[in-house]
């Protein structure tokens, strides 16, 4: 059975299907190694017979030869064909077969795949890029060290025009078109792999049927892959298809632009609030920070939000990195509609809860905790464990709010009052935390951790700080989260009078 291992949520967790693709390689080189020791057997066979026939011919033209010297022929020819027989008869790699079937449980998913997909998709969506420079490997005008053949490449048109994204699916279909004419060389691997000149024609046809209500261009180019393949029936059935929405002027399909982009406003191109506030020391909120006071960037005043410096040695982020290896989970979120917890492709992470009980025993946690309190002055009893979350593929967490309560509700339920956002690692393109109602963008910056207040004074969420995590690009984006419970703050933090 097919375990849900949730690849393309944890770029961190890939490394568990380099194992994987370890295994592999060394089952495949068994493999081709019992291949060669079979042609090497089957060469030397080849050799003794052709000596054992080289002296029979002997036998037959000299009448001196010793009888005796038959003998070797007649054993040669009545036993020595069986044991070849049996060795054409074993199937070689059958173990190797079972060892590689054992591990079919533990790759990936279509459903990872796909999510693959989204997550390069997102990518491109939420940073403006294009599709042609995303093949070669350029991310914002960069190159990096990998290239798409046209197979990946039409891979990811045929999924963006399933999910009916034909503005970007041109893009990748024209891409994988230009590869793969450039490519005749491997034009019989591809074909091995399914692809065809002919379902590459198809799909582009698919996507200008569908951009443009003019159909004259598709038509035409349609005619010119039937003329290039009359072989290929499924272009003409696409032909005829397409002959027939000109008669009868099909409307090509809307596209509705869903408001995701306001989401991520901010992601692409760093936000400022007006001037920096201020950056001070703080040396105030706790006794301890009179002797090793925090170095503290105000962001906003209200809502309140900080950012602070070298909270974090880089030995303190190993280790909470550490405790997650191998025990994270995909992360889930609560849907209000439909009352209850589920996957949500808004949030593409996995993440580990530091269990209070078991952690706060390691010193890093309980740590963790002194320094959350000196940095927020609350007290953190009855708030929720430390999270740390490892982000997966173009991993991002839309738009939403920390806390559960809109105005009115019953301000003596618990609530997220405040959040501590841990980064625990650099994010070298994308993955910035960013507040799009109050025009904020937080770039991750190792050791450094964001603090804002959820909730005003009498216990109401404020919705400028909805937020989001952008998509990473490149990178392994670690973060570590508390969110903190108000019931106990109330001394710490006493409700003003309503002005
Ligand atoms: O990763 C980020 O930048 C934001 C994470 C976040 O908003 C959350 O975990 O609630
Ligand atoms: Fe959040």
């Amino acid at each position: 059975e097919k375990l849900n291992k949730n690849y393309a949520m944890s770029i961190f967790d890939l490394g568990e299907l380099l194992t994987h693709s370890q295994v592999l390689v060394n089952q495949l080189e068994v493999y081709a190694d019992k291949l060669q020791q079979r042609v090497d057997l089957v060469d030397s066979y080849i050799e003794i017979m052709k000596e054992k026939m080289a002296q029979a011919e002997r036998m037959d033209s000299d009448p001196r030869l010793d009888p005796l010297s038959s003998f070797p022929f007649m054993r040669h020819m009545q036993s020595d064909w069986a044991n070849i027989l049996w060795h054409l008869e074993q199937q070689p790699g059958e173990a190797q077969a079972t060892a590689i079937s054992l591990l079919h449980s533990e790759l990936p998913t279509a459903k990872d795949l796909r999510e693959t997909i989204d997550g390069l998709f997102r990518i491109q969506l939420i940073y403006n890029l294009n599709g042609s420079d995303m093949a070669r490997g350029i991310l914002m005008g960069v190159q990096h060290n990998y290239s798409l053949t046209a197979f990946e490449v039409h891979t990811m048109a045929k999924y963006l025009v399933e999910a009916e994204e034909y503005i970007e699916a041109r893009d990748w279909i024209s891409v994988a078109l230009d590869l793969y004419q450039a490519d005749e060389a491997n034009w019989d691997l591809y074909e091995l792999q399914g692809l065809s000149s002919d379902s590459l024609f198809e799909l582009h046809v698919e996507v200008l049927d569908n951009l443009s209500a003019d159909k004259e261009m598709p038509l035409a180019l349609m005619m010119e892959a039937v003329k290039r393949h009359p072989e290929s029936h499924n272009l003409k059935r696409a032909l005829t298809r397409l002959e027939m929405s000109v008669r009868i002027g099909e409307e090509p399909q809307g596209q509705e632009m869903e408001d995701v982009f306001s989401y991520f406003r901010c992601c692409s191109s760093e936000c400022r609030r007006g001037s920096r506030l201020y950056c001070l020391y703080n040396s105030k909120a706790t006794a301890f920070l009179r002797l090793a006071p925090l170095k503290m960037e105000l962001l906003s005043l209200d809502p309140y939000v900080v950012l602070y410096h070298d909270v974090l040695s880089d030995s303190e982020m190993l280790a909470l990195k550490t405790l997650a290896k191998g025990v994270l989970v995909r992360s889930v979120t609560y849907n209000v509609t439909k009352k209850e917890i589920s996957e949500d492709p808004h949030r593409t992470t996995k993440v580990v809860w530091l269990d209070r009980d078991s952690d706060l025993s390691n010193s890093v946690v309980s740590r963790m905790e002194i320094l959350t309190g000196d940095m927020t002055s609350l007290d953190l009893n009855s708030s929720e464990p430390f999270q740390v979350i490892n982000y997966g593929i173009g991993g991002h967490y839309a738009q939403h709010a920390d806390y559960f309560t809109e105005n009115g509700s019953d301000p003596h339920l618990p609530d997220r009052i405040v959040t501590v956002l841990f980064y625990l690692s650099d994010v070298p393109l994308g993955g910035a935390t960013v507040f799009p109602l109050i025009n904020l963008s937080v770039m991750p910056k190792k050791g450094s951790a964001l603090f804002w207040y959820n909730l005003d004074h009498r216990g109401h969420g404020m919705s400028s700080t909805y937020h989001s995590a952008c998509p990473v690009v490149i990178g392994s984006k670690w973060i570590m989260t508390k969110w903190i419970n108000r019931l106990p703050q109330l001394f710490r933090r006493p409700c003003l009078r309503e002005q």
